[in-house]
């Protein structure tokens, strides 16, 4: 189905990230808006922004900053015109918008899966106690130390061809990624092997590529709503109100999954210490369209249970 082209047409701007990754989500919404209005490439431009979080590559992102780090200057951009619309890996993305930008288009989501990466090993079961693994994510290492403690965790930045060239050096002997990395950049040469979501939850909105844009831009709106994946935004409302109650940032270890089935919506959540030492998880089944104030509650509820103290870590 093609749709009629709101105008003006001028191109239309698309702002992104220039890592691979980033270009590759950049490159997939530029496809489908190319195919849902029977528009040529060339009616749009991709813009590459760098932001703060690709410019300090030499030390751990807790260190720097909270999650705005690479989206400030994207949504700058956004709101200043340099771009008509920004694509997103809505794992990165704080709960909240600046004013005037809206953050409610996605695209059919990736596989949420978690892979287990390693040229040498096949599973996290195969790895001997004392054996180093390399993350750089403050979730994988608690997952990671709650169900495996006598494994060492290291950091691991660097893109994906760093990590890759330090397990080959043998700095670590395993990682991790997301499957949906793997899968948008079709890194079929890299040894994986996904990693269950009863194993590993994912993080929240792990896989989804979000689109955002000026609330007073009509001809954006209307262009945005013939690609958007309203299942994906089913589940998103759930993972994203659990998280804006917890209060996620990325100095606390958290996890969740929304799945569809049939009207019902399943939710997960696990809210982790950084040393793996304790562990709060909750799940709950609801209807579709109370995905969002289920979230709120169960995070809520798990607050709760985890008590005072279990945040103490958080200066
Ligand atoms: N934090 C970095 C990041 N943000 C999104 C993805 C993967 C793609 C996705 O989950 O949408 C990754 C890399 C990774 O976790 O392996």
């Amino acid at each position: 189905m093609t749709h009629d082209l709101p105008s003006p047409a001028a191109p239309l701007k698309i702002g992104t990230r220039g890592s691979l990754l980033a270009l590759a989500q950049a490159h997939e919404t530029r496809d489908r808006l190319a195919r849902a209005f029977d528009l040529p490439f060339e009616a749009f431009s991709i813009v590459v922004i760098k932001t703060t979080g690709d410019r300090i590559i030499d030390r751990p992102l807790k260190e720097i900053g909270g999650k705005g780090l690479f989206t400030r200057e994207i949504e700058e951009a956004l709101l200043d015109g340099g771009i008509d619309i920004a694509v997103h890996s809505m794992k990165d993305m704080p709960t909240l918008q600046p004013e005037g930008l809206l953050l409610d288009t996605y695209l059919p989501r990736e596989d949420v899966r978690d892979a287990f990466i390693s040229p040498r090993a096949a599973s996290l079961t195969d790895l001997a106690p004392g054996t180093v693994v390399g993350t750089s994510s403050l979730r994988r290492s608690a997952q990671l130390r709650l169900r495996r403690p006598d494994l060492e965790v290291v950091e691991f930045r660097g893109n994906l061809q760093t990590r890759l060239m330090k397990l080959d050096q043998g700095v670590a002997e395993a990682t991790f990624l997301a499957m949906a990395g793997l899968n948008r950049l079709k890194l079929e040469d890299v040894p994986y092997t996904p990693i269950e979501t009863s194993v590993m939850l994912p993080a929240l909105a792990q896989g989804a590529i979000g689109i955002e844009r000026r609330q007073d831009d009509s001809r954006v709106a209307a262009m945005l709503e013939a690609i958007h994946d309203t299942p994906t935004g089913q589940r998103l409302a759930a993972e994203r109100a659990f998280l804006a109650a917890l209060d996620g940032s990325c100095e606390t270890p958290i996890a969740g999954l929304a799945e569809l089935d049939g009207s019902e919506l399943h939710l997960r959540g696990e809210v982790l210490r950084p040393d793996g030492s304790e562990v709060v998880e909750d799940a709950l089944r609801c209807p579709i369209e109370d995905g969002a104030d289920a979230g709120r509650d169960m995070a809520l509820k798990m607050l709760e249970t985890a008590g005072p103290g279990f945040f103490d870590w958080r200066s």
